[in-house]
């Protein structure tokens, strides 16, 4: 028997032995990885150091690496796992501006970053270094000028968001139903990136689901993520495809991607043969040269196209749906944005996308907001450089040719060192001067759009994206969220929510007679409001004015409604009250906002809608009438707004 040979006895002994001393030697690190002077060491298991931490939180990446940081209490620290190469991490302000911006040439894309990413983004800008990223980085940079922006861009906004108005929005509030906020943005980016990219028409925003190239491209990001966690990718990745075939393959997802990208191009050949004259990003980089100084060929076109999807897409999809779940969790914060709505954009404005292009630019509380969303859910929260030499870091860190430097936008947002003791906190006025201009943080600081040369090419095209939609959601509708949901990140390369967002609505305000105004007397569950707001609407707005009462029996009680311009005025009220008496009342309502306002109009209730509910609660008091003296009501009003 082998375990009785002394010879296996005896090497069985030494192996537990050496392996027992390299424990005590390597006791909170990967083996052979060096201790490294200077930098705090994020403590791990002996031999195998954080490889078991990065597993056990790879679905909590970004709050373990914080958390990593809170509790050394340092802004830089370095990490050793087993099979990782090594890392120094940091949320240094100055240490991030140093490696993105003043020490450039010395922090590349790495060859570990290069193998993981490749499949997916091929050579493209994302993955490119050197000559390879310059002649991309110049093609690209010559369709955001301020032309396009003014002419083109905002319009492919507004029609996009017209179209999710129609097709999705309304429909939902009409019908009450529940609709995945995060999945819509993602088509709205899609459709948005994909018209003014590449000139195709997707219509993700007309299916129903997730269309085909979506759900491929998102699976393979997810998969390329995973692989700078898991250094044995290339072996668990084939190990997942024979024993779990149904589960789509990287492989798999990938050939729908390419077919994606292939097609767009081929198109694109097609048009340019009848003679078409296209001037957008497929056609700048179908017309440049590459670093050999050659036309592209159909790999660098397919990567050109996934690169900038990605760029395009997830990054403004992601953070329009954080502004949504942080106005939503932020009434305080919704109010205000929609005053500055209110203020800045009329009927006219949201139909002249010139003049919107323009107006936007002056919306300070607007651009606060985006930019507080963006510093806790940066969409890009993690990245990663290469040292290509020794350097020396702004904090006296050491850095080595050969270290992986990490920077943790998400982790450097949430940390008090960097924003103080309400850096959790979402607080838009932090980006708004005494004088009330919009201040900009250093890129260092604020790394949500990278900096230096590699600086975000689309940051003010996300930017306005972003801004039309908030403006136009927050303007027509109000959202509320569904009870109950885990909202949460997946990790990945991006940030997007993990569930999803599903929102419902309480309210609807637009042109075609949605409610600008609702008072419950008879305690209703939101559903059930809904549902009667949508009922009353159908059953009063066909009426015809002149030949048919203002009195109409529902369910089993009556509205009774008035018609002031484009306002339908509606109480409800039981089937044996006196219908006239309420015809009055409401007449004497609108008398009172008549007078309270001067020529009331349909906006006044909108800007002022605090001020109507106080009007309506001095007129009519638990569901009756209360007070038929203008001038008792209008006296109070008076005491009342000097109380303000
Ligand atoms: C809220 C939206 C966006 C955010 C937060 C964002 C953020 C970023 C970040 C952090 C990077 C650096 C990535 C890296 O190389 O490691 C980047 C690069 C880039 N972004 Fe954006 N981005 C956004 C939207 C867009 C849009 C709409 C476009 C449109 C095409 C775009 C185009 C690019 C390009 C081309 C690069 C590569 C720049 C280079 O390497 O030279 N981005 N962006």
């Amino acid at each position: 028997m082998t375990t009785s040979n002394p010879i296996f006895q005896y090497m069985g002994s030494a192996a537990l032995a050496g392996v027992a001393v390299l424990g005590a030697i390597y006791n909170d690190r990967a083996v052979f990885d060096e201790r490294r002077k200077g930098i705090k060491t994020q403590p791990g298991w002996p031999l195998v150091g954080n490889l078991p931490l990065l597993i056990q939180y790879k679905d909590q990446m970004h709050d373990f690496l914080l958390a990593g940081f809170n509790e050394l209490d340092e802004m830089t620290l370095t990490m050793s796992a087993l099979g990782i190469p090594r890392h120094v991490a940091t949320l240094d302000p100055q240490n991030v501006e140093h490696l993105l911006k003043h020490n450039f040439e010395n922090y590349i894309k790495g060859p570990e970053f290069h193998a993981s990413m490749v499949d997916m983004f091929g050579n493209g800008i994302f993955n490119a270094n050197g000559e390879d990223w310059k002649y991309q980085r110049k093609t690209a940079s010559h369709i955001f000028n301020v032309k396009n922006f003014r002419d083109q861009f905002t319009d492919v906004f507004v029609e996009e968001i017209d179209f999710m108005s129609s097709h999705i929005w309304d429909k939902a509030a009409e019908e009450n139903q529940v609709v995945d906020f995060h999945e819509v943005m993602f088509k709205f980016t899609l459709d948005s990136f994909i018209l003014l990219g590449f000139g195709v028409h997707l219509h993700a925003q007309a299916t129903e689901g997730k269309v085909p190239f979506a759900a491929a491209f998102d699976e393979a990001q997810k998969t390329t993520f995973q692989r700078f966690v898991n250094p044995i990718w290339p072996i668990t990745e084939r190990i997942m495809s024979i024993t779990m075939p149904w589960k789509q393959s990287m492989s798999k997802n990938l050939n729908v991607v390419d077919s994606f990208a292939r097609e767009v191009t081929e198109k694109r050949r097609v048009q340019i043969a009848n003679g078409e004259v296209h001037k957008d990003l497929l056609s700048r980089f179908m017309d440049a040269r590459n670093a050999k100084g050659e036309l592209l060929n159909n790999d660098e076109l397919r990567d050109t196209v996934l690169n900038f999807v990605v760029a395009g897409r997830d990054t403004t999809a992601q953070a329009l749906s954080w502004t949504f779940y942080m106005l939503l969790c932020h009434p305080r914060v919704e109010e205000k944005l929609l005053n500055e709505i209110n203020q800045y954009i009329t009927d006219d404005v949201m139909h002249d996308s010139a003049a919107l292009y323009e107006v936007i630019k002056d919306m300070t509380y607007a651009h606060a907001v985006f930019y507080e969303v963006l510093r806790l859910y940066p969409s890009v929260p993690l990245n990663q450089k290469y040292a290509l030499n020794d350097d020396i870091w702004p904090d006296g860190t050491q850095i080595r040719k050969g270290d992986y430097i990490l920077w943790c936008p998400y982790a450097q947002g949430r940390s008090e060192k960097v924003w103080g003791a309400d850096a959790k906190v979402f607080r838009p006025e932090r980006w708004i001067k005494e004088n009330g201009d919009l201040k900009r943080e250093s890129q260092g600081q604020w790394p949500a759009f990278h900096a230096g040369p590699r600086v975000c090419l689309g940051q003010n095209l996300a930017t306005l994206e972003a801004l039309v939609a908030i403006i136009f959601l927050v303007k027509r509708y109000k959202f509320s969220l569904v009870a109950g949901q885990d909202i949460t990140y997946q990790v990945s390369l991006t940030l997007p929510m993990l569930n999803g967002m599903k929102l419902r609505f309480i309210l609807v305000q637009n042109r075609q007679g949605k409610t600008r105004l609702a008072k419950w007397y008879v305690p209703y569950e939101d559903e059930e409001k809904i549902k009667l707001k949508g009922e009353v609407h159908r059953l009063i707005a066909p009426r015809d004015q002149k030949h048919q009462s203002n009195f109409v029996e529902f369910r089993n009680y009556k509205i009774v409604y008035r018609r002031y311009a484009g306002l339908f005025f509606c109480v409800c009220v039981d089937a044996n009250d006196n219908e006239l008496s309420y015809l009055e009342a409401i007449h004497f309502f609108v008398e009172v906002l008549d007078a309270f306002f001067g020529n009331v109009c349909e906006l006044d209730l909108v800007f002022n809608f605090y001020k109507v509910y106080a009007i309506l609660d001095e007129v009519f008091l638990a569901g009756e009438i209360e007070e038929t003296s203008k001038n008792v009501v209008l006296t109070r009003l008076d005491h009342l707004d000097k109380l303000e």
